[in-house]
């Protein structure tokens, strides 16, 4: 496990013939102090955190090797890592500045989200009114935009992954589940290959004893992933519908008692707009819950969207103030 970043600190010390000395030296555990805890996963915590040179804040993302191992994890911590080494250049992704470890944890240092989950504003909110919905959807909507070219697959999206900065702009996060591919064109793995059970993921056996494939969060799994066991690029628009639908809505449009119960809803279409659902955030919608994934609407056609008509993406979207949540 490689650290990544070259020596980035700068440390000023006092040489053996007592001239002060300026020595690069890489961030380790103890160039930072630990604060809260900000999030726990089944082989990670992330904690606040302060780099105690520049007072920066950061959260570092602590992994216990001794877990990763007992618990075969090994594949999904490089696959984050890779991830997020992948996605280093868009406002809309949560940054991983460095890496480090000791003799008993990995360590990812990553930017701090101090407007904490778009899902506690929401439920804070109850609903988003139109502007609210179309501001945050063009947000999440960017940085899918980025994954998608620079071939990564969240295959997890939902609110609680979508953080929140200073400035209440999306960061979206939790990459433990996400594929890679190997040409960032493909819309998918041609082989199909899409094989593994990370942190926030079920295990899903299969009855011909193929290997499990990965499953995320019922509310938001795609109907493909549900019958056919592999992602595409528009499994990641089939979770960004259910998400504009539930910014409006105020619940998920799929959702049952059980897990079995959710995906039955979902593999059979069945979910209902609320009275007063705004009629084109209803059509958008209904264009991107498509069992079908080739029918489903491309990040291009959702861009030119009635939903989205004047909003702008790219860096004018990222300097846009929030809006102020009714
Ligand atoms: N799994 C992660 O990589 C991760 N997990 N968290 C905290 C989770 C809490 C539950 N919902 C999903 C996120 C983070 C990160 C990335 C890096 C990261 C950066 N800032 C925050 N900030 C938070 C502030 C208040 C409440 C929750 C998170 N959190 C994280």
């Amino acid at each position: 496990w490689k650290d990544r970043g070259a020596a980035v600190g700068m440390r000023r010390e006092v040489d053996a013939s007592g001239r002060a000395i300026v020595r690069q030296v890489k961030k380790g555990v103890r160039d930072f102090s630990f604060g809260r805890v900000l999030g726990e996963g089944s082989y990670s915590t992330v904690y606040l955190a302060t780099d105690r040179q520049t007072l920066k804040e950061y959260a570092i993302k602590v992994l216990e090797k001794r877990h990763i191992i007992k618990e075969k994890k090994i594949k999904y911590v490089n696959i984050e890592k890779n991830t997020l080494n992948r996605l280093t250049e868009h406002p809309g992704i949560v940054r991983l500045y460095y890496t480090f470890q000791d003799e008993t944890s990995l360590y990812y240092v990553l930017d701090l989200c101090n407007g904490g989950e778009l899902l506690g504003v929401l439920k804070k909110a109850g609903t988003f009114d139109v502007e609210c919905a179309r501001f945050y959807g063009a947000q999440i909507l960017d940085s899918i935009d980025y994954m998608h070219s620079r071939g990564v697959i969240h295959r997890d999206l939902k609110p609680e992954n979508v953080l929140l900065d200073d400035q209440m702009h999306v960061k979206i996060t939790d990459f433990g589940t996400a594929k890679l591919l190997r040409d960032p064109r493909e819309p998918w793995e041609p082989d199909g290959a899409d094989r593994g059970v990370p942190e926030s993921g079920k295990r899903q056996g299969q009855e011909d004893g193929r290997a499990a494939s990965f499953v995320g969060t019922a509310e938001y799994v795609s109907p493909e992933l549900l019958t056919h066991k592999s992602a595409c690029k528009a499994s990641d628009l089939w979770a960004f519908g259910c998400i504009i639908y539930q910014l409006l809505a105020g619940r998920p449009p799929f959702k049952a008692g059980s897990e079995y119960l959710t995906f039955q809803k979902i593999v059979n279409l069945e979910y209902e707009f609320p009275p007063g659902f705004p009629p084109s955030s209803r059509d958008l919608v209904e264009r991107c819950l498509v069992l079908d994934p080739a029918r489903r609407l491309t990040i291009e056609h959702i861009k030119n969207h009635e939903f989205f008509q004047g909003q702008q993406f790219g860096k004018t979207l990222w300097r846009t103030k929030a809006p102020r949540l009714r």
